[in-house]
């Protein structure tokens, strides 16, 4: 017998893409995803918040890339993960798709990386067939220290790698400090690997599947808890007969995922159906940036700019740092609408939404419009 289902197939290489909120994730995979080697591969994306911009900025949007939104990939959406990669074995066994040679999970820049691992390590099914061809974790130069001070799941992120990519070395002008992010970095996981951003695509790849070898004992530990939690939420779904789905910030109250992340964090979009003017657009990131910078996790946005509509400029910002703008030709879809996606450590929206629609002269009692913000005589930013 040729099919032998009791042999089955050689594993298929599974890499999960971590990191925390802006570190550069989709930067990198966008990189990676141009290179040959990486031709047949399935990319699998979660975003964090309702409306999701990520796969309009992922430059590979075709089939091979499936969205799991509205949620996070380490709590609620963990079941869909589970769905998806069956799926896709199935998909492929039926020769309903090209047989890809890869998947890559991106996870959201919040994810804690022990449950999807888990998940994905101890399934039955899922562990014969895909290898965890390692995790790779993205830590951003500029904001990797304060990240690591504040983020619980930064540091369970980097301590899980196999290789850590240390982004925009190329912002930072103090050696001494990437020195220390660098020797922080090897005390949570001295056997992974330290790559730059512009590592070769196999480096960053094809570095060797996960293990425990190297990594603090904390790592075998998460995974252990994984398993312990993994048992109970099944009693609790067979309990009530249904799994819950509750997002982030939306009253998160289910008690097995409890301080998996700060209830303090929220996702919220802002739109405005009428062009900005560029220097409107400067001005309230600028402000923003100066008064909230160290409460806004994650500030990305598709944005229509007055002085140019047809070429929409993507915005990101990540805590005090706001970078440079990219102009993509086109639109990525129909809705031309500018949007603005804000994951914020407590923070108000109102807060954030007064100064957009002061800014876009949007009228509302008791509250500044643009021109006197600008205008003021009395204002620092004349
Ligand atoms: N200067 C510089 N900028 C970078 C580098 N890597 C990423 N960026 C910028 O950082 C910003 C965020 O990058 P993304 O790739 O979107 O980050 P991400 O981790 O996918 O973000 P989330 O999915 O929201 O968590 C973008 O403006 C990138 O251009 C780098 O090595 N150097």
């Amino acid at each position: 017998m040729t099919n032998d289902p009791m042999t089955p197939p050689a594993p298929l290489p599974l890499t999960i893409l971590t990191g925390f909120l802006g570190s550069g994730k989709t930067t990198l995979l966008n990189r990676l995803l141009k290179d040959p080697a990486l031709q047949d591969s399935v990319v699998i994306i979660n975003e964090f918040g309702d409306i999701g911009l990520d796969h309009l900025l992922v430059e590979k949007v075709d089939e091979g890339m499936v969205l799991l939104s509205a949620g996070c990939l380490c709590c609620t959406v963990r079941g869909d993960l589970i769905a998806t990669l069956e799926d896709l074995l199935r998909k492929r066994d039926n020769d309903r798709i090209l047989p890809f040679k890869r998947v890559i999970i991106e996870t959201t820049g919040l994810a804690d990386p022990a449950p999807i691992l888990h998940a994905v390590l101890y399934h039955p099914y899922l562990s014969m067939r895909y290898a965890v061809e390692g995790v790779v974790t993205v830590v951003d130069a500029v904001n990797g220290t304060a990240t690591l001070d504040s983020h619980r799941e930064a540091v369970k992120q980097a301590a899980v790698a196999e290789r850590i990519v240390l982004s925009k070395t190329d912002l930072v002008t103090d050696e001494s400090k990437l020195s220390e992010l660098r020797e922080r970095l090897h005390q949570l996981n001295p056997g992974a690997t330290l790559l730059a951003a512009d590592a070769p695509v196999e480096a960053v790849i094809a570095g060797g599947l996960f293990g425990l070898d190297g990594k603090i004992a904390d790592v075998s530990d998460w995974l252990k808890t994984e398993a312990v939690e993994d048992a109970e939420r099944e009693s609790h779904a067979h309990q009530h007969g249904h799994h819950h789905h509750h997002g982030h910030g939306h009253g998160h109250h289910h008690h097995h995922d409890v301080n998996r992340h700060d209830e303090r964090i929220r996702a919220f979009c802002l739109t405005s159906a009428q062009p900005i003017r560029q220097g409107t657009l400067d001005m309230f990131l600028d402000l923003l940036r100066s008064s909230q910078g160290s409460k806004l996790l994650r500030v990305k946005g598709l944005v229509a700019l007055a002085e140019d509509p047809e070429h929409p400029v993507v915005i990101h910002g990540v805590q005090h740092v706001i970078h440079v703008p990219a102009v993509l030709p086109r639109w990525p879809s129909e809705d031309r609408r500018s949007r603005i996606v804000f994951i914020v450590d407590d923070l108000e929206r109102e807060t954030v939404e007064k100064l957009w629609n002061a800014f876009l002269g949007k009228p509302a009692v008791d509250q500044p419009d643009a021109a006197a913000l600008s205008d003021n005589p009395l204002s620092l930013r004349r």
